[in-house]
């Protein structure tokens, strides 16, 4: 199933404390955000790819596209203050059947994940990446427990969020009428009453937040032979 990718890369990678967007430090020789847009880049059935940029770094961005020719890169939209916004305005653009949104922050993403949430957002309406969670997971308040929360049927989510266009489109304006701000697509589309399926995933499609993820990210290239 073909589909179109919107990219959200607008952030300013406060988390990371870098001296720039986190997304224009370099792996490998390579910035983060080209590792992403070439994973897409190579896939056939990527139709287009729409990225949402903040305007501070058009510049360079497009000197980026330019320089390791990305062609699939259809539009470059101004991204908004919060993820969210930036990746309506994204939507706003696309014309698809099926549209994923994925984080300009992960890298490390398989075409074999991709192509899985395509197809299951065709036929399901909607469908995530995830990975079951390893860790024990407990509700905190005042520095003390209040909860421990069954392991068994957490997941711990990523992006790509694929869906038909026209259910995350309507998930997004509705979010806009109840001004209801969700972390990810697959929290708004939820709040319509919508399907959202879930595809494993692999621990290696990490979001790069950190400082750690950097020294994660080498290890995840050099496991894969780059
Ligand atoms: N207003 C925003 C905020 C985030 N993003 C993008 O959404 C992805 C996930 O967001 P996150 O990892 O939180 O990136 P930042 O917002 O840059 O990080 P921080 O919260 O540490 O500032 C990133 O590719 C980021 O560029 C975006 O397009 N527009
Ligand atoms: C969408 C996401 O990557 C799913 O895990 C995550 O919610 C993004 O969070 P961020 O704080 O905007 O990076």
């Amino acid at each position: 199933m073909t589909y179109e990718v919107v990219i959200p890369a607008a952030g300013r990678g406060k988390r990371m404390g870098a001296d720039r967007n986190k997304l224009l430090l370099d792996l490998k020789g390579i910035p983060v955000i080209i590792h992403t847009l070439q994973v897409f880049e190579r896939d056939p059935l990527c139709s287009g790819v729409i990225l949402v940029i903040h305007p501070d770094d058009k510049m360079i961005l497009q000197k980026l596209i330019d320089q390791y020719h990305l062609t699939k890169i259809t539009q470059m939209v101004p991204g908004g203050a919060e993820r969210q916004h930036s990746v309506y305005e994204g939507l706003k653009k696309a014309a698809a059947k099926v549209v994923m949104v994925h984080d300009g922050a992960r890298p490390f993403i398989s075409e074999d994940v991709i192509h899985k949430l395509a197809e299951a957002a065709a036929s399901e309406g909607g469908a995530i990446a995830a990975v079951p969670v390893k860790d024990t997971i407990k509700k905190v308040q005042n520095g003390t427990v209040t909860e421990t929360v069954e392991r068994s049927d957490l997941w711990s989510v990523q992006t790509p969020q694929a869906f038909l266009l026209e259910v995350l489109m309507a998930a997004h304006e509705n979010a806009v009428r109840i001004d209801f701000l969700g972390t990810d697509e697959a929290s708004l589309v939820e709040k319509t009453g919508g399907k959202v399926a879930v595809i494993e995933s692999d621990y290696d499609n990490i979001k790069l937040t950190t400082k750690e993820d950097l020294v994660f990210a080498e290890a995840i290239l050099a496991k894969n032979g780059q």
